[in-house]
């Protein structure tokens, strides 16, 4: 494909190839793909009959950087279902751009999966909302994309989705009522909330200006990743689910002596890890009613 025809850095086919390159490697077909934010990995570990692959070796896949992130891919069963796991991403602050950073979400669509769950760590900014809090992200407010810095910018490749795509319905309101169900049959609804997640670039934490100003706008949590894939997931037709840990209250108050660290991010997400994997397995566990391969289309009837 000549370069002026490619979506970017990357074309149509590197993403075929890397799909074509793992599914040529595992037996396994999944059709739901969860990414393990900070801390969050060890969601992976529960996949049963896994087939295991580091990113450094999957073709155009970036290493991760950061502790708390593996940087491994796994196929294998979770709750029944067939899943494919990111045990860690990588970010925009590692020095890579938009378009790299959501690389695996297109090669999961070639690959033939229809539901992603997106899992992260945030501050909280919410006053109702404490550390150890789940929030299912209802809707977004994303900094970096409002300031150019979208996965979508550049050459679109209708393959994979419209050039100017309407982002109101991104997170699936059917998966987050499903998720509500579950988190109440497994009684931690106390713990779940919905809420607007706002994304900045990192890496450096809020400013007690930024978080109060970011409040005002009306997000409820703030982090370093997760919408430039949900953007590029929903664009290429994926249904989106987002589960956000509040693994820390950001700071609003010049007098707090609070300051955010990505140890105490950590230990937080090691303190809710069971409670989060509990809920995304017994989610993915509602999911094989509707994925019969039929699309996105059929998610809301279907899962009611
Ligand atoms: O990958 P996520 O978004 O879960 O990681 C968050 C954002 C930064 O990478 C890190 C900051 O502590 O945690
Ligand atoms: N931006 C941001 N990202 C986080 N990830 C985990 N905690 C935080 C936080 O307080 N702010």
């Amino acid at each position: 494909m000549a370069d002026s025809q490619r979506c970017g850095r990357y074309s149509y086919e590197d993403y075929e190839l890397t799909a074509q390159w793992l599914l040529s490697r595992t037996e396994h077909r999944p059709k739901v793909a969860i990414v393990c934010g900070s801390g969050l990995g060890d969601l992976a570990t529960q996949l049963c009959d896994a087939n295991v692959f580091h990113y450094r070796d999957i073709p155009n896949f970036l290493e991760t950087t950061v502790p708390g992130h593996a940087g491994r891919l796994l196929f294998g069963l979770l709750s029944g279902e067939v899943c494919v796991c990111m045990q860690g991403r990588v970010h925009a602050y590692e020095g890579h751009s938009m378009e790299q950073i959501t690389y695996p979400v297109r090669v999961f669509k070639l690959m033939g999966i229809e539901t992603l769950i997106l899992t992260n760590a945030a501050g909280g900014l919410n006053p109702d909302y404490k550390a150890g809090d789940i929030m299912l992200v209802r809707d977004h407010i994303n900094l970096p994309g409002l300031m150019g810095l979208n996965p979508l910018v550049g050459p679109n490749d209708e393959r994979l989705g419209v050039r100017f795509p309407c982002l109101s319905d991104t997170y699936d309101p059917a998966l987050r009522r499903a998720c509500s169900r579950v988190a109440a049959q497994l009684g931690v609804t106390e713990l779940v909330h919905e809420g607007v997640l706002c994304m900045q670039t990192g890496p450096c934490y809020e400013t007690v200006a930024e978080s109060r100003l970011l409040r005002a706008f009306g997000a409820d949590a703030v982090g370093m990743s997760t919408l430039p894939e949900a953007v590029c997931a929903y664009h290429c037709g994926l249904r989106v689910l987002a589960l956000t840990l509040i693994t820390n209250m950001a700071v609003c108050n010049y007098r707090s002596e609070e300051r955010t660290n990505h140890a105490e991010v950590l230990h937080t997400s090691s303190m809710r890890a069971v409670a989060l994997q509990t809920l995304v397995s017994a989610v993915v566990g509602q999911l094989g009613q509707f994925h019969r391969g039929g699309g996105g289309g059929g998610a809301a009837a279907a899962i009611d």
